[in-house]
């Protein structure tokens, strides 16, 4: 039987039985280790005395009310709301609880960022002397080994800290890759061939590096992210193939630690997802003034792995248009930047009728899996959040759709507002940003008739960054003018990633820059960036 097509199922969204099975473990407040331990054989016996293969007739039936295919932080971020929602939980781990971004992702880069950003700032003396401090640049060490170990560490226990809280909370984890059967409400572990029923099963399976043909990646000379983040050796010379978020913090960790950086990006322009106006920010602070070179409009078409100090990686470009030759880089080493897929395959979306698109899975503002991407059909009780549906790659976003699909699942119409998600690139100074890019903005306003205000703010003038000595950056606030409600923030400049909250916060709230710039900022702080730009936008000035 296709779920999609079934007229015979139990209704997409009712109110799941609630269930006292997991008391014990939700008073569970022991050490990460002997709680996972007790996690797993309460697991066990669950797993052993309750196999249904049929569809329950009621709710209690089921194994479990919502069952969890992906422990990333969006897998985690809906067990942890299905358990205070009373729901019976369970989540397919596949040996990788915290996924992509504990492990793979935002926390070790960040990680990898933080050591090597202070590495850039102690040898900055020139910087520092105008603090009226004086560093010997050439004295300032790094150990390699002790930068990736701290991003390792880092990861193990933010990892530990994610198995704890399932454990704490009484979500059951199934070790092994949850794989659906095509029949309905059912999930079986592939390690063991064990079949579990659940009424609700929500995907969360993420996404994995994206590798264009002609690229053959080692993940030793020639490495995604995932063989980046363990930093096993700093190249010379490193081409970073990609100028998304994952190339521009890598060309930021690279260059802290002494490597020169060539990016090799597709399209006409470095950042070319970004707004126009913080790309050429951000090329004037974080690409002219380091070890940047570049080359936009080409395609890295072959990319051939080297040995470590015998041999270079080497690397064909083709004109991203013509397609033709137009040149070939022996490098030390070459990172592969660009973007990622989604890891849905051989998961059973086949067998119960959902038809992907290049891998992502279609789903409708609840939450709900499609059967396609083209007026696809809701199938029920299956649910898709996080990096596999494309709606947003980001680990908040990921986290905010698995709470909404769990909201939706008992029954409380939800959908994320993705135009008031806010993301942030962790560059040295950061970027970050909500909602549409101005050129963006622009067409929004001529199609939908009304008119765009834009305001700014200065890091220049402001004295906290003043007394750091960090006054590059600008922020700029995009606005209705009929309802003065804010559509957009672009920011570029010190914690950029901490102020954009506060605009994001304004988005989904439906704040107006009247509403804003009547409110108090903390002086000296840089917030007062945003105060000016809020402001500015209603004719006044700020002091
Ligand atoms: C280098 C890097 C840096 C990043 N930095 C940031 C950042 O600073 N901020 C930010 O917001 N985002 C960042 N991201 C993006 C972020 O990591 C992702 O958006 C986020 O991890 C998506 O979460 P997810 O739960 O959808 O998927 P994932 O984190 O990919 O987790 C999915 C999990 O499901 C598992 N799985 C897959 N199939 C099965 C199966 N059949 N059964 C059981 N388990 C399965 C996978 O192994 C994985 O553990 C970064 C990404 C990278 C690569
Ligand atoms: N701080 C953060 O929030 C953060 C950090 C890292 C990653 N992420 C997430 O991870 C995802 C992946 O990041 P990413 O940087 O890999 O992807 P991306 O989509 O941001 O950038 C990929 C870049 O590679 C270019 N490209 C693609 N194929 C190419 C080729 N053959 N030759 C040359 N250039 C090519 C594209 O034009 C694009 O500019 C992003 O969607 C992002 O949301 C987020």
């Amino acid at each position: 039987m296709k779920f999609g097509v079934s007229a015979t199922l139990v209704a997409a969204v009712s109110l799941p039985t609630t269930t006292l099975a997991f008391a014990p473990l939700l008073l569970s407040t022991s050490s990460s280790s002997s709680a996972i331990a007790s996690s797993r054989a309460h697991y066990s016996r669950i797993a052993s005395t309750s196999l249904s293969l049929s569809t329950p007739a009621d709710d209690s039936a089921f194994d479990f009310d919502v069952a969890i295919i992906g422990c990333g932080v969006g897998g985690h971020g809906a067990a942890l709301h299905a358990r205070a929602q009373s729901l019976r939980t369970a989540v397919f781990a596949g040996n990788d609880v915290g996924g992509t971004c504990v492990n793979r992702g935002c926390v070790p880069s960040k990680a990898l960022l933080a050591a090597s950003g202070r590495v850039r700032e102690m040898r900055d003396s020139a910087h520092l002397e105008s603090l009226g401090i004086q560093v010997d640049a050439d004295a300032v060490q790094y150990s390699r080994e002790g930068i990736a170990a701290h991003a390792k560490n880092l990861a193990n226990r933010v990892k530990g800290n994610l198995e704890a809280s399932l454990v704490g909370l009484g979500v059951s984890v199934v070790e092994g890759r949850g794989v659906l059967t095509g029949k309905p409400h059912q999930v079986k572990d592939e390690t063991t061939g064990k079949v579990y029923t659940a009424k609700d099963i929500i995907l969360a399976p993420g996404s994995i590096p994206f590798v264009p043909p002609g690229v053959t990646v080692d993940e030793k000379t020639v490495y995604t992210s995932d063989g980046a983040l363990e930093l096993p050796f700093v190249p010379e010379w490193v081409a970073i193939v990609g100028s998304g978020y994952i190339g521009l913090e890598f060309s930021d960790v690279y260059t802290a630690l002494g490597s020169e950086v060539t990016f090799i990006e597709a399209l006409d322009n470095l950042m070319p997802t970004f707004d126009r106006e913080i790309a050429k920010q951000a090329e004037r602070l974080l690409i002219r003034d380091r070890p940047i070179d570049y080359r936009t409009g080409v395609f890295a078409s072959e990319v051939t792995p080297g040995i470590p100090g015998e041999k270079p990686v080497t690397i064909k470009m083709i004109d991203a248009k013509t397609k033709e030759h137009v040149e070939t880089l022996e490098v030390d080493a070459c990172m592969v930047a660009t973007g990622r897929v989604p890891n849905t395959a051989n998961m059973g979306l086949e067998e119960i009728g959902v038809a992907t698109q290049r891998g992502f899975v279609a789903v409708n503002e609840k939450m709900q899996v499609l059967t396609s991407h083209e007026d696809g059909q809701v199938v029920p009780n299956v649910w898709c959040i996080g990096d596999a549906n494309g709606k947003m790659m980001l680990a908040h976003a990921a986290s905010a759709q698995g709470i909404s699909a769990v909201e939706n699942i008992c029954g409380r119409a939800h959908a994320v507002n993705h135009d008031a998600v806010p993301a942030a690139c962790f560059t040295h100074p950061e970027i970050s940003m909500v909602g549409p890019t101005e050129e963006q903005c622009v067409e929004k306003a001529a199609k939908e008739g009304w008119t765009l205000g834009k305001s700014q703010g200065s890091f220049r003038a402001n004295s906290k960054a003043l007394a750091e000595g960090e006054g590059n950056g600008m922020a700029k606030v995009l606005f209705n003018k009929e309802t003065g409600k804010v559509v957009a923030v672009h920011i570029i400049g010190l914690h950029a990633a901490d102020l954009i909250q506060e605009c994001a916060n304004a988005v989904a709230a439906g704040t107006t820059v009247q509403e804003l710039s009547m409110m108090v900022h903390t002086h000296p702080t840089l917030s007062e960036v945003m105060d000016e730009a809020f402001k500015g936008a209603v004719g006044m000035s700020s002091h």
